[in-house]
Protein backbone atom coordinates (compact mmCIF):
# COMPACT_ATOMS: atom_id res chain seq x y z
CA UNK A 1 0.00 0.00 0.00
CA UNK A 2 1.48 3.62 -1.33
CA UNK A 3 2.85 5.50 1.84
CA UNK A 4 2.70 9.33 1.55
CA UNK A 5 5.39 11.71 3.59
CA UNK A 6 5.74 15.62 4.14
CA UNK A 7 8.90 17.17 5.27
CA UNK A 8 8.52 20.90 5.64
CA UNK A 9 11.34 23.52 5.35
CA UNK A 10 13.11 22.90 8.68
CA UNK A 11 13.58 19.17 7.62
CA UNK A 12 15.50 20.39 4.55
CA UNK A 13 16.91 23.88 5.60
CA UNK A 14 20.71 23.08 4.64
CA UNK A 15 23.09 20.48 3.58
CA UNK A 16 23.10 18.72 6.79
CA UNK A 17 19.51 18.84 6.95
CA UNK A 18 19.19 16.97 3.63
CA UNK A 19 21.82 14.27 4.05
CA UNK A 20 20.06 13.70 7.24
CA UNK A 21 16.54 13.01 5.36
CA UNK A 22 18.73 10.74 3.38
CA UNK A 23 19.87 8.74 5.80
CA UNK A 24 16.05 8.89 7.55
CA UNK A 25 14.85 7.77 4.23
CA UNK A 26 16.78 4.84 4.60
CA UNK A 27 14.93 3.12 7.22
CA UNK A 28 11.58 3.37 4.67
CA UNK A 29 12.39 0.85 1.52
CA UNK A 30 8.21 -0.18 1.26
CA UNK A 31 7.55 1.12 -1.94
CA UNK A 32 5.31 3.14 -3.01
CA UNK A 33 6.53 6.18 -1.09
CA UNK A 34 5.70 9.40 -2.32
CA UNK A 35 7.82 12.11 -0.38
CA UNK A 36 6.25 15.76 -0.40
CA UNK A 37 8.54 18.60 0.11
CA UNK A 38 8.52 22.39 0.64
CA UNK A 39 10.46 24.75 0.20
CA UNK A 40 14.17 24.95 2.10
CA UNK A 41 13.98 26.78 5.60
CA UNK A 42 12.52 30.29 5.26
CA UNK A 43 12.89 30.14 1.27
CA UNK A 44 8.87 31.05 0.60
CA UNK A 45 9.73 34.28 2.99
CA UNK A 46 12.44 35.23 0.84
CA UNK A 47 10.23 34.89 -2.49
CA UNK A 48 7.75 36.62 -1.27
CA UNK A 49 10.15 39.62 -0.30
CA UNK A 50 11.25 38.92 -3.91
CA UNK A 51 8.31 39.31 -5.52
CA UNK A 52 7.66 43.03 -3.11
CA UNK A 53 11.04 44.28 -4.53
CA UNK A 54 9.95 43.36 -8.68
CA UNK A 55 7.19 45.03 -7.72
CA UNK A 56 8.47 47.83 -6.39
CA UNK A 57 11.25 50.00 -8.46
CA UNK A 58 14.15 49.13 -6.52
CA UNK A 59 16.27 46.83 -8.97
CA UNK A 60 19.21 46.82 -7.02
CA UNK A 61 16.97 45.15 -4.10
CA UNK A 62 15.71 42.94 -6.57
CA UNK A 63 18.86 41.83 -7.96
CA UNK A 64 20.36 41.25 -4.53
CA UNK A 65 17.60 39.29 -3.61
CA UNK A 66 17.55 37.43 -6.27
CA UNK A 67 21.60 36.74 -5.92
CA UNK A 68 20.87 36.15 -2.35
CA UNK A 69 18.45 32.94 -3.45
CA UNK A 70 20.95 31.51 -5.97
CA UNK A 71 23.81 31.65 -3.99
CA UNK A 72 22.02 30.02 -0.29
CA UNK A 73 20.84 26.95 -2.96
CA UNK A 74 23.80 26.58 -4.85
CA UNK A 75 25.98 26.38 -1.91
CA UNK A 76 24.01 23.51 -0.55
CA UNK A 77 24.25 21.40 -4.02
CA UNK A 78 28.16 22.41 -3.80
CA UNK A 79 28.37 21.67 -0.04
CA UNK A 80 25.96 18.15 -0.74
CA UNK A 81 27.46 17.00 -4.42
CA UNK A 82 31.00 18.53 -4.03
CA UNK A 83 32.86 17.87 -7.81
CA UNK A 84 30.11 16.03 -8.98
CA UNK A 85 27.68 19.17 -8.57
CA UNK A 86 27.76 20.01 -12.07
CA UNK A 87 24.07 18.41 -13.57
CA UNK A 88 22.43 19.93 -10.19
CA UNK A 89 23.99 23.20 -10.30
CA UNK A 90 23.16 23.52 -14.02
CA UNK A 91 19.35 22.60 -12.61
CA UNK A 92 19.21 24.74 -10.15
CA UNK A 93 20.49 28.11 -12.82
CA UNK A 94 17.86 27.10 -15.15
CA UNK A 95 15.11 27.80 -12.63
CA UNK A 96 16.65 30.85 -10.78
CA UNK A 97 16.79 32.03 -14.56
CA UNK A 98 13.57 31.01 -15.22
CA UNK A 99 12.27 32.65 -12.28
CA UNK A 100 13.90 36.28 -12.87
CA UNK A 101 12.41 35.68 -16.45
CA UNK A 102 9.12 35.03 -15.35
CA UNK A 103 9.34 38.10 -13.18
CA UNK A 104 9.79 40.34 -16.39
CA UNK A 105 7.01 38.69 -17.81
CA UNK A 106 4.32 38.75 -15.21
CA UNK A 107 5.09 42.04 -12.96
CA UNK A 108 2.14 43.99 -14.70
CA UNK A 109 -0.18 41.23 -13.96
CA UNK A 110 -2.66 41.33 -10.80
CA UNK A 111 -0.11 40.73 -7.78
CA UNK A 112 -1.87 37.00 -6.84
CA UNK A 113 -1.10 35.50 -9.86
CA UNK A 114 2.27 37.51 -9.85
CA UNK A 115 2.92 35.94 -6.35
CA UNK A 116 2.12 32.25 -7.29
CA UNK A 117 4.47 32.61 -10.84
CA UNK A 118 7.06 33.21 -8.16
CA UNK A 119 6.57 31.59 -5.08
CA UNK A 120 6.62 27.99 -6.48
CA UNK A 121 10.23 28.38 -7.52
CA UNK A 122 10.73 27.31 -3.73
CA UNK A 123 9.41 24.83 -3.93
CA UNK A 124 10.42 23.40 -7.58
CA UNK A 125 14.49 24.21 -6.14
CA UNK A 126 13.80 22.56 -3.10
CA UNK A 127 12.70 19.10 -4.91
CA UNK A 128 15.01 19.55 -7.20
CA UNK A 129 18.22 19.44 -4.89
CA UNK A 130 16.44 16.98 -2.68
CA UNK A 131 15.90 14.65 -5.29
CA UNK A 132 19.44 14.75 -7.10
CA UNK A 133 20.78 13.99 -3.80
CA UNK A 134 18.38 10.74 -2.59
CA UNK A 135 19.08 9.33 -6.56
CA UNK A 136 23.03 10.41 -5.12
CA UNK A 137 22.64 7.90 -1.88
CA UNK A 138 21.47 5.28 -4.22
CA UNK A 139 17.43 5.63 -3.72
CA UNK A 140 16.13 5.57 -7.61
CA UNK A 141 14.04 8.60 -7.08
CA UNK A 142 11.62 9.59 -10.03
CA UNK A 143 10.85 13.87 -9.41
CA UNK A 144 7.35 14.99 -10.43
CA UNK A 145 6.13 18.31 -11.24
CA UNK A 146 2.81 18.73 -9.08
CA UNK A 147 1.41 21.05 -10.74
CA UNK A 148 0.75 18.59 -13.32
CA UNK A 149 -0.61 16.59 -10.67
CA UNK A 150 -3.05 18.92 -8.33
CA UNK A 151 -5.20 20.75 -10.78
CA UNK A 152 -6.68 24.09 -8.87
CA UNK A 153 -9.01 26.71 -9.82
CA UNK A 154 -7.01 30.31 -10.76
CA UNK A 155 -7.79 31.53 -7.10
CA UNK A 156 -4.40 32.28 -6.76
CA UNK A 157 -2.40 32.66 -3.33
CA UNK A 158 -5.40 30.49 -2.14
CA UNK A 159 -6.21 28.35 -5.07
CA UNK A 160 -9.33 25.26 -4.56
CA UNK A 161 -8.87 21.90 -6.00
CA UNK A 162 -10.23 20.60 -8.90
CA UNK A 163 -10.90 17.01 -7.26
CA UNK A 164 -12.16 15.19 -10.03
CA UNK A 165 -9.47 15.95 -12.39
CA UNK A 166 -6.64 15.86 -9.37
CA UNK A 167 -8.22 12.23 -8.68
CA UNK A 168 -7.68 11.51 -12.80
CA UNK A 169 -4.42 12.65 -13.08
CA UNK A 170 -2.86 11.15 -9.86
CA UNK A 171 -4.79 7.53 -10.19
CA UNK A 172 -3.13 8.09 -13.64
CA UNK A 173 0.56 7.99 -12.06
CA UNK A 174 2.10 4.00 -12.23
CA UNK A 175 4.01 3.96 -8.87
CA UNK A 176 4.47 0.36 -9.38
CA UNK A 177 8.32 0.22 -10.63
CA UNK A 178 9.80 0.38 -7.06
CA UNK A 179 11.02 4.33 -7.36
CA UNK A 180 10.67 7.09 -4.51
CA UNK A 181 8.74 9.46 -5.74
CA UNK A 182 9.81 13.32 -4.87
CA UNK A 183 7.08 15.92 -5.31
CA UNK A 184 6.43 19.16 -3.98
CA UNK A 185 4.11 20.84 -1.38
CA UNK A 186 1.92 24.04 -1.88
CA UNK A 187 1.49 24.48 -5.39
CA UNK A 188 -0.53 23.29 -8.07
CA UNK A 189 -1.77 24.58 -11.28
CA UNK A 190 -5.28 25.56 -13.04
CA UNK A 191 -5.99 23.78 -16.31
CA UNK A 192 -3.97 25.90 -18.15
CA UNK A 193 -1.13 25.11 -16.86
CA UNK A 194 -1.03 28.57 -14.46
CA UNK A 195 1.16 27.62 -11.19
CA UNK A 196 -0.73 28.30 -8.43
CA UNK A 197 -0.15 27.83 -4.31
CA UNK A 198 -2.99 26.59 -1.90
CA UNK A 199 -2.16 29.34 1.31
CA UNK A 200 0.96 29.70 3.14
CA UNK A 201 2.09 26.61 4.88
CA UNK A 202 0.17 24.42 2.63
CA UNK A 203 2.80 21.68 1.62
CA UNK A 204 0.71 19.18 4.68
CA UNK A 205 -2.26 19.97 2.55
CA UNK A 206 -0.73 18.37 -0.48
CA UNK A 207 0.34 15.72 1.26
CA UNK A 208 -3.37 14.77 2.34
CA UNK A 209 -4.71 15.95 -1.37
CA UNK A 210 -2.02 12.73 -2.74
CA UNK A 211 -2.90 10.23 -0.14
CA UNK A 212 -6.92 10.50 -0.95
CA UNK A 213 -6.62 9.90 -4.69
CA UNK A 214 -4.33 7.69 -4.27
CA UNK A 215 -6.20 6.10 -1.36
CA UNK A 216 -2.61 5.52 0.81
CA UNK A 217 -2.28 3.63 3.65
CA UNK A 218 -1.07 6.35 6.04
CA UNK A 219 0.64 9.84 5.70
CA UNK A 220 3.34 10.58 7.90
CA UNK A 221 4.36 14.85 8.64
CA UNK A 222 7.96 14.64 9.35
CA UNK A 223 8.29 17.74 11.68
CA UNK A 224 10.45 18.98 14.86
CA UNK A 225 8.22 18.25 17.38
CA UNK A 226 7.75 14.75 18.74
CA UNK A 227 3.92 14.64 17.53
CA UNK A 228 1.22 16.49 18.17
CA UNK A 229 0.73 17.78 21.82
CA UNK A 230 -2.38 19.52 23.35
CA UNK A 231 -0.40 22.88 23.33
CA UNK A 232 2.83 24.19 21.74
CA UNK A 233 5.41 22.53 23.43
CA UNK A 234 7.55 25.37 22.55
CA UNK A 235 5.02 27.82 24.62
CA UNK A 236 4.08 25.54 27.36
CA UNK A 237 6.45 24.09 29.42
CA UNK A 238 4.04 21.22 30.28
CA UNK A 239 2.50 20.33 27.08
CA UNK A 240 1.60 16.25 26.77
CA UNK A 241 1.69 14.87 23.66
CA UNK A 242 -0.90 12.97 22.53
CA UNK A 243 -0.63 8.99 21.51
CA UNK A 244 -3.99 9.25 19.43
CA UNK A 245 -6.77 11.31 18.57
CA UNK A 246 -9.69 11.49 16.43
CA UNK A 247 -9.56 13.29 13.06
CA UNK A 248 -12.60 16.00 14.28
CA UNK A 249 -11.01 16.49 17.82
CA UNK A 250 -7.00 17.04 15.95
CA UNK A 251 -9.18 19.53 13.33
CA UNK A 252 -11.00 21.86 15.75
CA UNK A 253 -7.16 22.66 17.43
CA UNK A 254 -5.90 22.83 13.74
CA UNK A 255 -8.85 25.32 13.18
CA UNK A 256 -8.03 27.08 16.34
CA UNK A 257 -4.08 27.51 16.15
CA UNK A 258 -2.48 24.42 16.61
CA UNK A 259 -0.08 25.09 13.66
CA UNK A 260 1.38 21.93 13.58
CA UNK A 261 -0.72 21.27 10.62
CA UNK A 262 -2.54 22.89 8.17
CA UNK A 263 -6.36 23.14 9.03
CA UNK A 264 -7.14 21.70 5.55
CA UNK A 265 -4.90 18.70 5.44
CA UNK A 266 -7.65 16.30 7.74
CA UNK A 267 -11.04 16.20 6.27
CA UNK A 268 -9.57 14.75 3.24
CA UNK A 269 -8.11 12.09 4.95
CA UNK A 270 -11.03 11.36 7.48
CA UNK A 271 -13.08 10.75 3.73
CA UNK A 272 -11.18 8.13 3.03
CA UNK A 273 -10.13 6.91 7.06
CA UNK A 274 -5.94 7.05 6.05
CA UNK A 275 -4.72 8.08 9.05
CA UNK A 276 -2.23 10.67 9.86
CA UNK A 277 1.10 10.22 11.75
CA UNK A 278 2.74 13.23 12.95
CA UNK A 279 6.33 11.99 14.11
CA UNK A 280 9.53 13.82 14.58
CA UNK A 281 12.46 14.21 12.05
CA UNK A 282 14.84 14.22 14.68
CA UNK A 283 14.28 11.79 16.57
CA UNK A 284 13.37 8.82 14.29
CA UNK A 285 12.60 5.98 17.26
CA UNK A 286 9.82 8.36 19.10
CA UNK A 287 6.61 6.40 17.97
CA UNK A 288 4.41 10.21 17.31
CA UNK A 289 1.56 10.50 17.34
CA UNK A 290 -1.58 9.07 15.28
CA UNK A 291 -4.42 11.15 14.22
CA UNK A 292 -7.21 8.44 12.85
CA UNK A 293 -10.95 7.92 12.98
CA UNK A 294 -12.00 6.58 16.60
CA UNK A 295 -12.37 9.27 19.22
CA UNK A 296 -11.81 7.16 22.63
CA UNK A 297 -9.43 9.44 24.11
CA UNK A 298 -10.34 13.01 23.04
CA UNK A 299 -11.29 15.41 25.60
CA UNK A 300 -9.17 13.16 28.05
CA UNK A 301 -6.49 16.49 28.80
CA UNK A 302 -7.83 19.65 28.06
CA UNK A 303 -5.76 21.14 24.64
CA UNK A 304 -4.42 25.20 23.97
CA UNK A 305 -4.35 27.10 21.28
CA UNK A 306 -2.50 30.46 21.50
CA UNK A 307 -3.22 33.04 18.11
CA UNK A 308 -1.04 35.89 18.83
CA UNK A 309 -0.58 39.42 16.82
CA UNK A 310 -4.36 40.15 17.35
CA UNK A 311 -7.01 42.92 16.86
CA UNK A 312 -10.15 43.24 18.63
CA UNK A 313 -12.49 45.70 16.17
CA UNK A 314 -15.98 46.69 18.31
CA UNK A 315 -18.45 47.30 15.35
CA UNK A 316 -21.05 49.35 16.17
CA UNK A 317 -23.99 50.68 13.56
CA UNK A 318 -23.97 54.45 13.79
CA UNK A 319 -27.83 55.10 13.42
CA UNK A 320 -28.68 53.49 16.79
CA UNK A 321 -29.74 50.46 15.14
CA UNK A 322 -29.27 46.76 15.85
CA UNK A 323 -26.67 44.85 14.93
CA UNK A 324 -29.34 42.50 13.22
CA UNK A 325 -28.65 39.59 10.76
CA UNK A 326 -28.62 42.35 7.44
CA UNK A 327 -25.89 43.87 9.08
CA UNK A 328 -23.93 41.30 10.09
CA UNK A 329 -24.16 39.39 6.95
CA UNK A 330 -22.93 43.09 5.80
CA UNK A 331 -19.74 42.92 7.88
CA UNK A 332 -18.63 39.44 7.67
CA UNK A 333 -18.84 39.60 3.89
CA UNK A 334 -16.57 42.26 4.08
CA UNK A 335 -14.02 40.07 6.49
CA UNK A 336 -14.37 37.49 2.97
CA UNK A 337 -13.18 40.21 0.61
CA UNK A 338 -10.54 41.13 3.16
CA UNK A 339 -9.45 37.70 3.37
CA UNK A 340 -9.19 37.59 6.71
CA UNK A 341 -10.53 35.42 9.35
CA UNK A 342 -12.35 36.05 12.67
CA UNK A 343 -10.97 33.49 15.45
CA UNK A 344 -13.32 35.06 17.61
CA UNK A 345 -16.99 36.88 16.92
CA UNK A 346 -19.49 38.07 19.70
CA UNK A 347 -23.14 39.97 19.16
CA UNK A 348 -24.57 42.40 21.47
CA UNK A 349 -27.93 44.00 20.50
CA UNK A 350 -25.95 47.10 18.93
CA UNK A 351 -22.57 45.61 18.59
CA UNK A 352 -20.55 42.75 16.43
CA UNK A 353 -17.52 42.19 18.35
CA UNK A 354 -14.13 40.27 15.88
CA UNK A 355 -11.01 39.15 16.40
CA UNK A 356 -8.77 39.30 13.77
CA UNK A 357 -5.21 38.40 12.90
CA UNK A 358 -3.39 42.20 12.94
CA UNK A 359 -2.09 41.62 9.27
CA UNK A 360 -1.87 44.92 7.86
CA UNK A 361 -2.02 44.54 4.70
CA UNK A 362 -5.75 42.55 5.10
CA UNK A 363 -6.68 44.59 7.83
CA UNK A 364 -5.78 48.13 7.47
CA UNK A 365 -8.31 48.23 4.24
CA UNK A 366 -10.70 46.27 6.51
CA UNK A 367 -10.88 48.87 9.09
CA UNK A 368 -11.03 51.77 6.09
CA UNK A 369 -14.13 50.47 4.46
CA UNK A 370 -15.90 49.37 7.98
CA UNK A 371 -15.47 52.99 9.25
CA UNK A 372 -17.27 54.31 6.28
CA UNK A 373 -20.22 53.04 7.40
CA UNK A 374 -19.95 51.92 11.26
CA UNK A 375 -18.48 53.21 14.43
CA UNK A 376 -15.63 51.34 15.32
CA UNK A 377 -13.25 51.00 17.91
CA UNK A 378 -10.06 48.96 17.81
CA UNK A 379 -7.56 47.19 20.06
CA UNK A 380 -4.55 45.77 19.31
CA UNK A 381 -1.60 44.03 20.71
CA UNK A 382 -4.13 40.85 22.08
CA UNK A 383 -3.53 37.40 22.22
CA UNK A 384 -6.75 34.92 21.33
CA UNK A 385 -6.15 31.91 23.83
CA UNK A 386 -8.79 28.84 22.88
CA UNK A 387 -8.54 25.99 25.63
CA UNK A 388 -10.84 22.80 24.42
CA UNK A 389 -12.19 20.23 26.93
CA UNK A 390 -11.79 22.69 29.89
CA UNK A 391 -13.26 22.82 33.43
CA UNK A 392 -14.02 26.00 35.42
CA UNK A 393 -11.39 25.33 37.47
CA UNK A 394 -8.80 25.40 34.96
CA UNK A 395 -10.50 28.24 33.44
CA UNK A 396 -10.43 30.80 36.53
CA UNK A 397 -6.56 30.24 37.00
CA UNK A 398 -6.09 30.73 33.46
CA UNK A 399 -7.65 34.06 33.49
CA UNK A 400 -6.25 35.03 36.89
CA UNK A 401 -4.26 38.57 36.85
CA UNK A 402 -5.72 39.19 33.76
CA UNK A 403 -8.39 41.40 31.89
CA UNK A 404 -10.74 39.56 29.80
CA UNK A 405 -11.12 41.98 26.72
CA UNK A 406 -13.75 39.66 24.59
CA UNK A 407 -14.96 35.67 25.52
CA UNK A 408 -16.83 33.00 24.03
CA UNK A 409 -17.68 29.44 25.68
CA UNK A 410 -19.61 26.41 24.65
CA UNK A 411 -19.80 22.36 25.61
CA UNK A 412 -16.33 21.90 24.64
CA UNK A 413 -14.43 25.17 23.56
CA UNK A 414 -13.93 28.35 25.55
CA UNK A 415 -11.85 31.71 24.50
CA UNK A 416 -10.49 34.23 25.97
CA UNK A 417 -8.47 37.65 24.57
CA UNK A 418 -6.07 39.03 27.12
CA UNK A 419 -3.82 41.99 26.34
CA UNK A 420 -0.70 39.93 25.19
CA UNK A 421 1.70 42.34 27.37
CA UNK A 422 -0.15 40.32 30.39
CA UNK A 423 0.74 36.99 29.13
CA UNK A 424 3.31 34.71 29.61
CA UNK A 425 6.44 34.30 26.87
CA UNK A 426 6.07 30.60 28.09
CA UNK A 427 2.68 29.13 29.87
CA UNK A 428 2.11 26.78 31.75
CA UNK A 429 -1.31 24.32 32.16
CA UNK A 430 -2.55 25.06 35.52
CA UNK A 431 -2.80 21.25 37.64
N1 LIG B 1 -0.20 21.43 19.48
C1 LIG B 1 1.04 21.41 18.95
N2 LIG B 1 1.79 20.28 18.99
C2 LIG B 1 3.02 20.25 18.44
N3 LIG B 1 3.61 21.32 17.84
C3 LIG B 1 2.91 22.46 17.78
C4 LIG B 1 1.59 22.57 18.32
N4 LIG B 1 1.15 23.82 18.09
C5 LIG B 1 2.08 24.48 17.45
N5 LIG B 1 3.17 23.67 17.24
C6 LIG B 1 4.39 24.11 16.55
O1 LIG B 1 4.41 23.53 15.26
C7 LIG B 1 5.77 23.49 14.83
C8 LIG B 1 5.92 22.51 13.69
O2 LIG B 1 5.11 22.94 12.63
P1 LIG B 1 5.72 23.69 11.36
O3 LIG B 1 6.93 24.47 11.78
O4 LIG B 1 4.63 24.42 10.68
O5 LIG B 1 6.17 22.44 10.51
P2 LIG B 1 6.72 22.37 9.03
O6 LIG B 1 6.90 23.78 8.51
O7 LIG B 1 7.98 21.61 9.16
O8 LIG B 1 5.68 21.61 8.29
C9 LIG B 1 6.52 23.09 16.09
O9 LIG B 1 7.84 23.55 16.08
C10 LIG B 1 5.69 23.67 17.23
O10 LIG B 1 6.30 24.81 17.79
N1 LIG C 1 6.86 26.69 1.59
C1 LIG C 1 5.48 27.03 1.86
C2 LIG C 1 4.63 25.78 2.11
C3 LIG C 1 4.84 25.03 3.38
O1 LIG C 1 4.00 24.27 3.80
O2 LIG C 1 5.95 25.18 4.05
P1 LIG C 1 6.31 24.42 5.49
O3 LIG C 1 5.94 22.97 5.33
O4 LIG C 1 7.77 24.61 5.68
O5 LIG C 1 5.47 25.11 6.55
C4 LIG C 1 5.37 28.04 2.98
O6 LIG C 1 6.39 28.37 3.61
O7 LIG C 1 4.29 28.55 3.22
Amino acid sequence: MTQVFKFGGASIKDAAAIRHLGRLLAHFPERPLVVVISAMGKTTNALEALLAAARGDDRDDYRARLESLRGDHLATVEALFGSTAGPVTQRVEALVSELDRRHRAHAERERPFHYDQTVCFGELLSTTIVGAWLDEVGMATEWLDARELVVTDDDHQSASVDWKTTAERVRGLDLADGRLRVTQGFIGATPEGASTTLGREGSDYTAAILAHCLEAEVVTVWKDVPGLFNADPRRFDNAVQFDRISFSEAIELAWHGATVIHPKTLAPLQQKAIPLTVRSFLTLEAPGSTIAGDALHDGDVPAFMLCEEQTLLEIRPRDFAFMDEARQHDILGRLVTAGLHAGLIDAGAMRLSLCLDSHPARLEPLVTSLCADYSVARLDGLTLLTVRHPDDDLLRALGEGREVLAERRNATTAQYLFHTRECPATWHIPE
